[in-house]
């Protein structure tokens, strides 16, 4: 397959599958709404940049109106009418059929997230196809769980006959309101819409606008699944700056997933009364033991630190090393960091541009503030445009911002402690309580210190990560509300109503 995109600089790859998306007389990205592909009645373009091109135009897509806001919503609340009558079976066969779609069209998907946000190409190519699989887990799962539901007699309460019969069951919310961030505009698009859909909801999308045609194609894979209902998955497009809080407030939303940085907390404020997912940043840090395997921890902070250049809310964004083994372990990271290949997505570059120049700009400051307070650069600091070489800095402390900051780019800070309290000090004073990992041999000292780290996940002797996507994910304090991963999204986009039979007389089953 081609590289995804032969129709000029932004039109589709793909053949006729892409194509409807693509408005060739406005050179811009539809937008998805009851079935159709349309250009947004604003005559409005949102044009997002290429990062590793020096920001230069990527692709323009529909600036929407919040009447367009209004239809999607109206729109996904009959659809899902429908829906919610077809069989669970019939439910996860079409689900299995758009993961399908998008193996076989992965390529054009993959090329997208190259372009819009700098994803190397390895990775944009797994983002695709781990994103068919977990649709696909998803549709299973949802086949099991949803099946079942509870049978509970009266007589277990005191004073009561055994003459109610309550049936307990999982019923969909409606429709849930999808909001990815940009890192991972498809599989975090889908490890919300997939659970909603098996659930029986339909969904509004509101995509990143970095990482926007990404979100598109991957809603075309379900919109070409015969049996699906039109308007199951709409996709409304735009700056969440300025059609955001319309479809947050929107009486539309029966439920909201968000997956994004601090944006998220005003986010959870505007919700109204329904369920929230909220998925947001994180400092995860790495605990490293004076007993670890250095070579061990040293691999897994570099991988940690800096897969997709930093700009993953799992990755490990303070090391926090026993005094006895810092100065052996930092030399390994640095060796191992001075290896990474820097330079271009399509290449497979393992440090790739960040998104935009605000972002380098906000890193930069950050690194800025820890060496003028005193911080050690182990690598030279070096920028070009958004493109950041992978940069670790030692000797960090308290005072400086990069100690408590998420970064969101390749930049790995160290702090350097003597005792369990001083190290889970940088873990619990943080804002933040995604994820942690700690490294160490004594397995008794990895769970007492795990029970004790504020996190909503710890690794032992791994590094932090959202991956397997069946397993639970979720933060606490400001990285999250809820918990994610296949099965928590699940039972999250339901709720229980109950079906009691009142008996004229009481009955009891016979041995
Ligand atoms: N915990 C987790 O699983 C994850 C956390 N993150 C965190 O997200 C940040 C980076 O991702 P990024 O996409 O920049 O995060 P943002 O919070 O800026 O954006 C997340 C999503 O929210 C949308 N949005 C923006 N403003 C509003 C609004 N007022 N109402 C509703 N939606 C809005 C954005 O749209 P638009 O792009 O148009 O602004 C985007 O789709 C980092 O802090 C990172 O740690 C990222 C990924 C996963
Ligand atoms: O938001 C993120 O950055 C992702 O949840 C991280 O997922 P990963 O750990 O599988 O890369």
């Amino acid at each position: 397959m081609g590289s995804g995109h032969e129709g000029g600089a932004g039109a589709p790859g793909g053949g006729e599958f892409y194509s409807p998306l693509y408005n060739p007389d406005t050179g811009a990205y539809r937008f998805l709404i009851d079935g159709e592909w349309r250009d947004s009645a604003s005559g409005q373009l949102v044009h997002n940049a290429n990062p590793s091109k020096g920001n230069e135009r990527c692709f323009g897509f529909q600036a929407c109106t919040r009447d367009e806001v209004d239809a999607a919503y109206a729109g996904a609340k009959a659809a899902q009418r429908q829906w919610g009558r077809i069989p669970l079976n019939k439910r996860a066969s079409m689900l299995k059929a758009a993961a399908e779609l998008m193996r076989q069209h992965h390529a054009p998907i993959a090329d997208a997230l190259i372009r819009e946000i700098a994803k190397p190409k390895k990775d944009a190519t797994t983002e695709a196809k781990r994103s068919a699989d977990l649709i696909e887990y998803a549709a299973e799962e949802g086949c099991r769980s949803l099946a079942k539901g509870d049978m509970i007699t009266s007589d277990s309460f005191p004073g009561a006959e055994r003459d109610k019969l309550c049936m307990a069951h999982k019923v969909p919310l409606g429709v849930v309101l999808c909001i990815p961030p940009f890192n991972y505009p498809v599989n975090l698009a889908v490890s919300k819409i997939a659970p909603a859909l098996i659930a029986g909801n339909a969904c509004v999308v509101k995509p990143p606008t970095q990482g926007c045609v990404s979100a598109l194609m991957m809603a075309q894979c379900f919109k070409k699944v015969p049996g699906i209902p039109a308007g199951l998955v709409q996709v409304v497009t735009g700056r969440g700056a300025d059609i955001g809080d319309y479809m947050v407030e929107h009486p539309g939303a029966n439920c909201i997933s968000f997956t994004g940085g601090d944006t998220g907390l005003a986010v959870s404020r505007k919700a109204r009364m329904v369920p929230v997912q909220m998925e947001l940043g994180g400092k995860d840090a790495c605990i490293v033991f004076p007993d670890a395997d250095l070579d061990l921890a040293a691999t897994a902070i570099v991988k940690g630190g800096f897969s997709y250049s930093g700009q993953r809310c799992t990755a490990v964004k303070i090391v926090v090393a026993f005094e006895e083994i810092a100065d052996a372990l930092v030399a390994k990271v640095e060796e191992k960091t001075r290896k990474l290949t820097v330079g271009q997505p399509e290449d497979d570059a393992q440090i790739t541009a960040v998104v935009s120049a605000a972002s380098a700009d906000f890193i930069q400051g950050l690194v800025e503030d820890a060496v003028a307070k005193g911080a050690t650069m182990r690598t030279e600091w070096r920028r070009d445009a958004n493109l950041i070489w992978p940069c670790l800095v030692d000797d960090v402390t308290a005072e400086m911002r990069l100690c408590w900051e998420e970064p969101f780019g390749p930049v790995v800070p160290v702090v350097r402690v003597g005792t369990e309290e001083e190290a889970l000090r940088y873990v619990n004073e943080s804002k933040y309580g995604l994820q942690g990992c700690v490294f160490t041999r004594d397995i008794d000292r990895a769970i007492g210190i795990a029970d004790r780290m504020e996190t909503g996940t710890v690794q032992i002797n791994g590094p932090p990560a959202r991956g397997p996507d069946h397993f639970p994910f979720q933060g606490v304090k400001d990285s999250g509300i809820g918990s994610q991963g296949i099965v928590n999204s699940i039972e999250m986009m339901t709720k229980v109503k109950t079906t009691v039979i009142n008996l004229a007389k009481p009955s009891y089953a016979t041995a």
